[in-house]
C-alpha cells in the first residue's frame, strides 16, 4: 500500500468519528485533505456539520468540495479536531508545521475537546527530530530571535542552525504573516523542556512540538488502521 494510498485510509477512518451535529476542526495537509473529502461525502448524504478550517489551503480545498467553513471565533469550544502530522512519537508527541499551519493548527487543536491525528505508518518513530522542527518566527528582528533559538537548542545539545524556509527566491509567509524556520535536530531527546523554553522567546510565535494535545493517532499500513492512545 502506497503512502497516498495510507492516507486516505486513515482520513476515511477519522471521518467515521464524526457524528451529526458536532463542531469539527479541519486540519492541513495532504492526509488530512483525504478527511476533508470523507466529510464532503457524508454533508452531501445530509450530516450537519459546524466546520472551523485550520489554513487559507484547506478552506479552499473545502469550499471547493461545497463544505461551508464558519470563523474560528463564532463557533466556541470544538467537539473534534482531525490533522496530520509531520511524526507521530512516543505518547503522540508530534512534530507539525511541515505545510507552515502550525500556528492556526495549535489554536484550533486547543480549542477542541478531543484531537485526531492520522498519518502514514513511515511517520510512526520511536523519537522525535528526523523530520526538521518548525518555528515560527514574527520577522521583525528574526535576527536576533534566530541567535536566541539557536541558544536554546544549543541547552539541549542540538548544534544546529535554524533555516529560513524559502518559496522560491522569497521567505516562506504564513497565513498569520511570519517566517517559518526549520532545525534539523536529529533527535529530540527532551521534547516538553525545549517546548517550553523556545515557547518562552519573544519572537518565536510558536513551534511544531504538539505534546499532549492529540488523544488518539490513526496510522495507517498493510493490516489496516492501527489505533494509538498516548
Ligand atoms: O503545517 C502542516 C501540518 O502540520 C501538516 O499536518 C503536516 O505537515 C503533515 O502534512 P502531510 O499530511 O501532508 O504529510
Amino acid at each position: 500500500m502506497t503512502a497516498d494510498e495510507q492516507k486516505k485510509q486513515v482520513g476515511d477512518a477519522a471521518a467515521e468519528y464524526v457524528k451529526d451535529g458536532m463542531k469539527v476542526g479541519l486540519g492541513t495537509g495532504s492526509t488530512a485533505a483525504w478527511f476533508v473529502k470523507a466529510l464532503a461525502e457524508k454533508v452531501k448524504a445530509g450530516m450537519k456539520l459546524t466546520l472551523v478550517s485550520t489554513s487559507i489551503q484547506t478552506t479552499q480545498l473545502a469550499e471547493s468540495l461545497g463544505l461551508v467553513i464558519k470563523d474560528i471565533n463564532d463557533v466556541g469550544v470544538l467537539d473534534l479536531c482531525v490533522d496530520g502530522a509531520d511524526e507521530v512519537g512516543p505518547g503522540l508527541a508530534l512534530i507539525k508545521g511541515g505545510g507552515a499551519a502550525l500556528l492556526r493548527e495549535k489554536l484550533i487543536w486547543e480549542q477542541a475537546k478531543s484531537c485526531i491525528v492520522i498519518a502514514d505508518a513511515a511517520k510512526n518513530v520511536p523519537l522525535l527530530g528526523k523530520f526538521p522542527l518548525p518555528i515560527e518566527v514574527e520577522p521583525f528582528a528574526w535576527k536576533g530571535t534566530v541567535n536566541r533559538i539557536s541558544d536554546v537548542l544549543v541547552d539541549f545539545d542540538i548544534n544546529m542552525m535554524p533555516k529560513v524556509r524559502m518559496k522560491g527566491e522569497s521567505h516562506w509567509i504564513t497565513d498569520g504573516g511570519n517566517l517559518i524556520f526549520d532545525v534539523a535536530c536529529g533527535a529530540i531527546h527532551e521534547p516538553a523542556g525545549l517546548a517550553h523554553e523556545l515557547k518562552s522567546l519573544t519572537g518565536v510565535v510558536d513551534h511544531g512540538l504538539f505534546l499532549d494535545l492529540a488523544d488518539i493517532a490513526l496510522i495507517g499500513g498493510e493490516d489496516g488502521v492501527t489505533v494509538l492512545h498516548p
